[in-house]
């Protein structure tokens, strides 16, 4: 008698089109392969070396103002330039390239070096949100796609400490949204409502998969995460942008956030690293980028955490060769990060 909890199984990702193998005990092969560096040493509320600190002078020579909330740059090494021309149009199939222009962005959180957001109060946290929302909405007068996110701790390749996001504001819609922009207006021409409003209702109501609750907002482990402690968290209302939200839904953003982060450190007592994003309805900068009703607002939580602090899930092999696989089901993830505590490992000490 097949049962989800010991058996391997495929689950679809209707947001992406796409199947993933759940392998649920994977996860007890013994390990003697790469041990990530844990890096648990307490960080100084301000480092003179820090290029994101307040008042210090980054790398091309700029220097930071003394700033107080949260603190957004053009990134120095920006990844997409405003002005850049116009790639020349190709005719071979085989050869086919298109521009891009855009804009790049770090968004320091705060000018505290050593609190990333779980740590952060909740003014400070309702900040970041309100900066989130306002650099969407400035760069989406301009650009089909703003993708805003968060890369934290070095096992993402973060390149700085300091508790920052980054906001790339692009003249293209990336092949990520494209693919959710296609999903979702197939489901809603077939079911007359947005999939993930559908999908939240459901989770509300299932509860095995839900990670974190709160009166507005809600994080599930998705039926279909690939990554081991992947989570989405999405409004429990029809919302199709960032700058959409009311100051009340942000607000209860804040909490969500402040427990899902710490939910995450308190996993494996260390500062949980994830890259994590926004995606909303693509902005309608040429006329063509179809109606918003099939979107609703969420954001991605990818965690690379397996088994401990230093030992990681690899997308490899198997996973780049044929499709995504998991080594425990979605709904054991959840059921760990649930029964954790909701206050922080290092506030309890
Ligand atoms: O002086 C600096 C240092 C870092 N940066 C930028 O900050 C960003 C840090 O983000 P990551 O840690 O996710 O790499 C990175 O994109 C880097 O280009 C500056 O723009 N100026
Ligand atoms: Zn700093």
């Amino acid at each position: 008698m097949f049962n989800p909890t010991d058996h391997p199984h495929r689950r679809f990702n209707p947001l992406i089109g796409e199947w993933v193998l759940v392998s649920p005990h994977r996860a007890k092969r013994p390990w003697q392969g790469q041990q990530e560096a844990v890096d648990n040493t307490p960080k100084p509320a301000h480092d003179p070396h820090c290029y994101l600190c307040a008042g210090n002078t980054r790398v091309n020579g700029e220097v930071n103002p003394d700033y107080k909330g949260t603190f957004v740059f053009q990134n120095d090494f920006a990844a997409l330039m405003a002005d850049t021309p116009d790639a020349p149009a190709s005719t071979d199939p085989l050869f086919q390239n298109t521009s891009a222009r855009g804009v790049s962005r770090v968004i320091c959180f705060s000018p505290d070096h050593s609190k990333s957001l779980p740590e952060m109060d909740l003014p400070g946290l309702e900040q970041v949100v309100d900066t989130w929302c306002a650099q969407a909405g400035e760069l989406g007068k301009t650009y089909p796609w703003v993708q805003v996110f968060e890369n934290k701790g070095q096992a993402m390749g973060c390149s700085n400490p300091h508790p920052h996001g980054q906001v790339w504001a692009n003249s293209f819609i990336p092949n990520s949204p494209a693919k959710e922009d296609v999903q979702q207006r197939a489901y809603f021409k077939d079911n007359g409502r947005p999939m993930l409003l559908d999908y939240v209702e459901r989770e509300a109501a299932a509860g095995e998969r839900t990670v974190v609750s709160t009166e507005h907002w809600l994080a599930v482990v998705p039926y279909w995460a690939s990554w081991p402690f992947e989570t989405l968290l999405l409004p429990r209302f029809e919302v199709k942008r960032l700058e959409e939200l009311t100051k009340e839904q942000r607000a209860d953003l804040a909490v969500a956030l402040k427990q899902l982060t710490i939910k995450y450190d308190n996993l494996f007592q260390t500062s949980f690293p994830y890259s994590m994003g926004w995606h909303g309805a693509p902005y309608d900068v040429d006329g063509n980028a179809g109606d918003t009703q099939p979107w609703q607002l969420h954001a991605h939580f990818y965690p690379p955490l397996l088994r401990s602090a230093s030992v990681r899930k690899f997308m490899v092999g198997y996973e780049m060769l044929a499709e995504a696989q998991r080594d425990l089901t979605p709904e054991q993830a959840a059921a760990q990060l649930r029964a954790l505590p909701d206050v922080h490992y290092l506030q309890r000490q």
